[in-house]
């Protein structure tokens, strides 16, 4: 497509122009970008300590001048891993302050551990048999005893008789061991004659001192640590604490979310009409923000009005509210006017990221944030996963997620300056980009397993790049063949406007080898 809807490119010669500063103009789509720019740059640093880049939060210096030392309109963007970081940073003290929610375990799926999983317990917490069969005491043969209840001891009951040297009890898998034995005799090794003697005459080898006694503490001791603070809480984590003494967890208290979604076109049922699309981030990014940890209080639709959009941020007592669209220059965007209006402090106004590059973070109060996600729906997936989750994942005290880089399976090309997130899907150990992943699709993410990050001038075939896994993906290389789920080589390139062209689709960005 020849038309630059990205200020990038062909097109819009500013950030190749002038590489160093990499500064956009801001006036052409804000008339008020000046006053902007004072209120950003006049801000109080809300982390002491830590650099917060592109903000120019130091005071005048030459490098760092005042806006008024420099042309009004220019504010910088920030660098996309300088976004992450100080959406991760944007919340500590939040955190810090929130005190624990104690919930029982029916209720404490999905939540994560405000305290780390201490055993309450030895596990197990008594010499326990491993397998059905006989309690033996010293070398065989065994005299057979009943034991107190006649059925040989059995999971589950109390206190159990000692076995004197030379004698064999029949016993149940999980029962506690009687003092005195030495080993388990497994059912199916064991030949009881009738005469009331025992035999190992089916063993394959001698029966081992200890063999099949489960000795007591084997897993853990009481008091050991099981699982650090910051584990979300799993089925097999309900299993284990419930194994190991615990009734209920204290767990984060989840984040509240508000999701505003903005822009009068947006029709809300049937098919397009009348100039109007469907709203495809209202039923999306609700779900989308709860597998990130959050609690969505609600997600409201909000006219392209000012004192509409005003009212709605400002009544509302959710710690992160999250709006769509308006964050651009058009005559209804209104999400910058109303943060100035409300006072907010930007700590991240539009970040060197494609497509989304208008998101932005800002302050409302101490303890409560606002991320504006730009309209476009893959945009705002951008602006989702560079602002949000990083900001929700200090809010639920979960730990950054290890750098996972996966080689590409073919050439991406790069933007000149900033970095692009691409959708992709794993096969075969290698992140295969995915088309229809211009800035207005859903359809390559939807099929997505992650999305990669490519650096700044594009990154080759088998280039190790970033992966961001979206929280339903089933990780690295671990899904096979994802043929027919829209792949390169699946349905996404068998037909349909742009599926075989060789350009990926709206942003321009050809995507075939050789092209990078
Ligand atoms: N003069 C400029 N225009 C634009 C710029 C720019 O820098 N200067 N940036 C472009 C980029 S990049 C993006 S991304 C968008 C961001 O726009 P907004 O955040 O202001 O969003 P809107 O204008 O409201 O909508 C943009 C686009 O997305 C559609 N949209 C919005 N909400 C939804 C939704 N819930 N579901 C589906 N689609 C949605 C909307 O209809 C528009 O087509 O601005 C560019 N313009
Ligand atoms: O690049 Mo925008 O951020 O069209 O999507």
């Amino acid at each position: 497509m020849d038309t630059d809807v990205h200020g990038w490119g062909r097109g819009v010669p500013d950030d190749v122009a002038a590489p160093g500063s990499r500064r956009r103009t801001r006036a052409d789509r804000d008339p008020a970008a000046q006053k902007k720019a004072v209120q950003k740059n006049g801000v109080q640093d809300p982390h002491p300590g830590a650099p917060v880049p592109g903000a120019h939060r130091d005071g005048p210096s030459p490098e760092n001048p005042t806006p008024a030392d420099t042309a009004p309109s220019e504010v910088p963007l920030t660098s996309w891993p300088d976004a992450r970081r100080i959406a991760a940073r944007a919340p500590a003290r939040a955190v810090a302050k929130a005190a624990p929610v104690l919930r029982a375990l029916d209720d404490a799926l999905g939540h994560v551990l405000a305290e780390p999983l201490t055993a309450l317990t030895d596990l197990p917490p008594f010499d326990t048999s491993a397998m059905d069969g006989w309690a033996l005491a010293g070398p065989g043969p065994w005299r057979l005893t009943a034991g107190r209840t006649g059925r040989g001891i059995l999971a589950g009951t109390g206190a159990v008789e000692p076995l004197s040297d030379g004698h064999a009890v029949q016993i149940a898998t999980g029962a506690r061991i009687p003092p005195g034995a030495t080993a388990v005799l497994r059912t199916e090794y064991g030949a009881d004659t009738g005469d009331g003697w025992l035999y190992a005459a089916k063993a394959p080898q001698p029966v081992g001192f200890g063999q099949d006694i489960r000795p007591r503490g084997q897993e853990c001791r009481s008091g050991d640590q099981l699982l650090p603070a910051g584990t979300r809480v799993t089925p097999a984590v309900l299993g284990l604490a419930a194994a190991a003494g615990y009734d209920e967890l204290a767990t984060v208290r989840r984040p509240r979310v508000e999701v505003l979604v903005l822009g009068d076109e947006l029709l809300h049922r049937g098919l397009p009409r009348e100039g109007g699309i469907r709203d495809a981030l209202g039923p999306m990014l609700g779900p989308w923000l709860r597998a990130l940890g959050a609690e969505v209080s609600g997600t409201r639709r909000i006219a392209d009005e000012a004192d509409a959009l005003y009212a709605a941020i400002d009544g509302s007592s959710a710690d992160l509210v999250v709006t769509t669209g308006g964050t651009a220059a058009g005559p209804v965007d209104h999400v910058h006017p109303t943060l100035h209006r409300l006072g907010a402090e930007l700590l991240v106004d539009g970040v060197e990221v494609r497509p989304g590059h208008p998101m932005l973070l800002a302050r409302l109060a101490p303890e409560r944030h606002l991320v504006g996600l730009p309209g476009n729906p893959l945009a705002a997936v951008s602006g989702l996963l560079t602002l949000a989750e990083p900001l929700l994942r200090t809010l639920t005290g979960r730990p950054a997620p290890e750098r996972r880089p996966a080689p590409l399976a073919e050439a991406v090309s790069g933007h000149p300056h900033n970095t692009r997130l691409v959708p992709v899907t794993f096969r075969y150990d290698e992140a295969r980009p995915l088309r229809f992943s211009g800035p207005a699709m859903l359809r390559g993410v939807a099929v997505a397993d992650a999305l990669a990050v490519i650096p700044p001038g594009g990154a080759g075939r088998g280039a190790e790049v970033e992966v961001l896994e979206l929280p339903w993906s089933n990780g690295t290389g671990g899904t096979g063949d994802t043929s027919g789920t829209g792949g390169i080589g699946g349905i996404g390139d068998t037909g349909g406007p742009g599926g075989s062209g060789q350009h990926d689709d709206d942003d321009g960005i050809p995507t075939q080898e050789g092209h990078a």
